[in-house]
This record gives C-alpha cells, sequence and structure tokens, in this order.
C-alpha cells in the first residue's frame, strides 16, 4: 500500500532523515517510536507531502506521490492524518466538521455527506453530540471528531502524528479505543506514538527512528521483548 525508498529530508544544513525505506502491506499497522528530534513527524508528514522529500521515492496505493506534478488533491483523499493538535473549525458544529471536506472537495450532495458523518460519529462514540461545537467537547471527545473528519474523506490509508499527546491522561484511552477498532476493522495505519502500550497492543510492527534512520524494526515481541540494538535497548529502558 506504501513504499518509501530512500527518503532524505534537510531543512538548511540539518540532515533530519538519511535514507528511510520503508513497505506498509494493505491492512498493516505501522508503528514508529524513537526519541524526540528522531524524525518521526517529519517522515510521516513526508507520506502525504505536507513535507516534500528533498530526494526518495513514495508510492501510496501505486501512485508515486512525489513525481512532479502529482495531484495533491488526490493525495489527501487517499491519506487522511490526524494531528497532535486536532484544529477542529470552531465555528462549525462536529457535524459540519466532517461534512465539510466530503462536500467542498469530492462535490459530494449534503443528505450523502451528512449520512456518512452520522454514521463516522457512532463508530467514535460522539451520536449525541452531532450538533455540539468543539470548544463544548472534551479534548478527547475533539480528537475523536479528528478522526472521523479524516475518515470520512475515505482514505485508502491513516497517519497519525502523536494524536494523544496533548491529551489529559484520563482522555487518552478513548482515543486509542477508536484507533484500536479502526485498527481491526482493517485500516492500513502508520502510527507515531509515545504510547507503548498501543504499540504492544495494536502494532502489527514496530519501528524505532533514530537520528533520520530506522535503526530497528519488528513485531512488538521483538521490540519490545528482545530488542537487538543497543540504541533500542538504551530508549526502551528509559522510558519503559
Ligand atoms: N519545518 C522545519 N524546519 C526546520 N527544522 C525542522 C522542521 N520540522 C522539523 N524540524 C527539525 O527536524 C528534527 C526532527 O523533528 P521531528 O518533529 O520530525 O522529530 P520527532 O521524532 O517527531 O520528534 P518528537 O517526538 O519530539 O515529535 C528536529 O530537530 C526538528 O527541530
Amino acid at each position: 500500500m506504501i513504499t518509501a525508498k530512500n527518503i532524505h529530508k534537510q531543512f538548511d544544513k540539518l540532515e533530519v532523515l538519511r535514507g528511510i525505506d520503508l513497505h506498509v502491506a494493505e491492512q498493516e499497522v505501522v508503528v514508529i517510536i524513537g526519541p524526540s528530534g528522531s524524525g518521526k513527524s517529519t517522515f510521516l508528514r513526508c507520506l502525504n507531502l505536507l513535507e516534500e522529500p528533498t530526494s526518495g521515492q513514495i508510492t501510496i496505493d501505486g501512485m508515486c506521490i512525489t513525481d512532479k506534478g502529482t495531484d495533491i488533491n488526490k493525495i489527501r483523499q487517499n491519506v487522511g492524518m490526524v494531528f497532535q493538535r486536532f484544529n477542529l473549525f470552531p465555528h462549525k458544529t462536529a457535524l459540519q466538521n466532517i461534512t465539510l471536506a466530503p462536500m467542498k472537495v469530492k462535490k459530494m450532495p449534503e443528505h450523502e455527506a451528512t449520512k456518512i458523518a452520522r454514521d463516522l460519529l457512532a463508530k467514535v462514540g460522539l451520536q449525541e453530540k452531532e450538533n455540539v461545537y468543539p470548544d463544548q467537547l472534551s479534548g478527547g471527545q475533539q480528537q475523536r471528531v479528528a478522526i472521523a473528519r479524516a475518515l470520512a474523506m475515505q482514505p485508502k490509508v491513516m497517519l497519525f502524528d502523536e494524536p494523544t499527546s496533548a491529551l489529559d491522561p484520563e482522555m487518552v484511552g478513548e482515543v486509542l479505543g477508536v484507533m484500536k477498532d479502526l485498527a481491526k476493522s482493517g485500516m492500513t495505519m502508520v502510527v507515531v506514538t509515545h504510547e507503548m502500550g498501543f504499540a504492544r497492543e495494536v502494532g502489527d510492527r514496530v519501528l524505532f527512528m533514530d537520528e533520520g534512520r530506522i535503526i530497528e524494526q519488528g513485531t512488538p515481541e521483538q521490540i519490545f521483548g528482545n530488542p537487538q540494538n543497543e540504541r533500542t535497548r538504551a530508549f526502551l529502558n528509559k522510558i519503559l
């Protein structure tokens, strides 16, 4: 579903990604862990061209997105993204936040977009909140609306960039629960997170990144139970 070949990214003189190769199979859940500043978010943002790689090639569902002249709207439709900050539109209700992109970008009729949005609100456990504005929702609820909003474009892949880092601890579980259900439903996902419990339980594969490279990867059992690389061991010893 996703193939990234030899991805490099440089910001001025700072080399943030130093040759990343990754293949993500359909329905696979890949979790990226690693120290702060190792390039995890930058790599994730390259996968929907929020950042343009300095060099390298990325193919998603057969479409080479790093070719010049690719249709950025098409990429964004195929690749949903959820950020640390949910950034819902404050003057729109939960339902309107979800229907907006399908109506504007996909030119979907309102009744159809509304039906999809209601189904998605039910899926994230917020069917009662369709007419509520973001400032009346908790952080966890807002993030669940943000997930529903990304899903409304019916993406083939979902990217999550530390989706629970900005939440109060008691709200982390509800968001991870929604992500877990999504993974179970067969969604292809790449998740950057500091939630090691999620990586262990839900990840099909865990990647450890450091200094712009994938240092080690394997099943959660391999990475958490028997890490081979000294840097992976040092990182896990520090945080677990
Ligand atoms: N737009 C940018 N311009 C310049 N430097 C950037 C930019 N975005 C990221 N960086 C730098 O790239 C490096 C990697 O950042 P990145 O956010 O990808 O790391 P990360 O592993 O996701 O870290 P964290 O876990 O703290 O979010 C950092 O040194 C950061 O300051």
